[in-house]
């Protein structure tokens, strides 16, 4: 079974325009929506939806239907992936990534890490979390704001709920910087597998457990909650439409922090997490996409 991409062409504005329509319909369906810089100079941007399986022409044309308005006469463009372990094939070259004091890298890179480094290692696999996207960054660089930012230090954040954990990476991120315990969790297994696997080897394995949910539906999570600090990079809709249970969760003054949101799509987060008694406290803009930190 072949991995398919299909694409449209754009600049930036319109690749945040596109990824907003196309998650809109299509990943309720499961297919991820992503978008990519091509040609930074030229302004090139590519955003795509993922398939699992060949398309018999009916998605490519779903999705120029869902973008013809926004893009008249768009033109969709298919590319086949290779099968096995595209991701980390496509990852490997990548460099280490800081974020405040985290550096986040591979084993290949353990050279890079300098004496007072928070270093996280994580291999590209199939779970997203390398550090280099930049809503990952934007968290890193929050949690670690956040996290000092209270008299008592990071064991007022005990404990940190990690929603949508990918590789791990912020779970372990929190429970680096202090002691707290930290529930992660993805909706999918394959990425709570690989968690579990950089949890053991960042050495936080005692503090940080990794259970598969989709949003709140876990006895897990009702079993830790209150948290004092929820962590969810996920995409602007689930996020809002998981508001309210974000909002259950968090316990009085405890701190929340969103990305997967693009800059566009702010207000609207805002005004959902407003809406059930959360204040913003400050945002962080990378590349096109906010990280906030609400306090409940
Ligand atoms: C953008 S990745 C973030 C990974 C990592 N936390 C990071 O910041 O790099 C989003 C993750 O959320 C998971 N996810 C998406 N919807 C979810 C849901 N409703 N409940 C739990 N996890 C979800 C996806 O499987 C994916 O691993």
């Amino acid at each position: 079974m072949s991995n398919v991409r299909l694409y449209l062409s754009t600049n930036e504005a319109g690749a945040g325009r596109a990824l907003e329509l196309l998650s809109d319909i299509f990943e309720d369906e499961g297919h991820p929506v992503a978008t990519m810089e091509v040609d930074e100079a030229a302004d090139i941007w590519e955003a795509s939806l993922y398939l699992e399986a060949e398309d018999d022409g009916s998605i490519a044309a779903r999705m120029a239907e869902c973008l013809a308005d926004a893009f008249p006469g768009v033109a969709i463009q298919t590319e086949i992936l290779p099968d096995i372990d595209w991701i980390s094939r496509s990852l490997e070259g990548l460099k280490p990534v800081r974020a405040g004091r985290f550096l986040v890298h591979g084993s290949h890179d353990r050279a890079a890490v300098r004496p007072h480094d928070l270093a996280i290692e994580v291999d590209a696999a199939q779970a997203f979390g390398t550090g280099h996207h930049g809503t990952t960054a934007g968290c890193l660089e929050m949690i670690e704001r956040v996290m000092l930012s209270r008299p008592e230090g990071p064991r007022g954040f005990d404990p940190v709920l990690d929603l949508g954990t990918g590789s791990g990476v912020l779970a372990i991120a929190a429970a680096m910087l202090g002691p707290v315990r930290v529930l992660a969790t993805d909706i999918d297994p394959i990425a709570t597998r690989i968690a579990r696997q950089n949890i053991r080897l960042n050495g936080v394995a005692a503090r940080v457990e990794a259970v598969t949910a989709r949003g709140f539906h876990s006895t897990a999570i009702a079993g830790w909650a209150p948290f004092r600090l929820i962590i969810a990079n996920i995409l602007a809709r689930p996020l809002m439409q998981m508001a309210p249970e974000i909002a259950a969760c968090a316990a009085p003054g405890g701190s929340v922090i969103l990305s997967g949101i693009l800059a566009a799509q702010r207000w609207k987060v805002l005004a959902a997490f407003n809406g059930q008694g959360l204040s913003h406290v400050e945002t962080i803009w990378r590349n096109g996409w906010v990280t906030i930190h609400l306090r409940k």
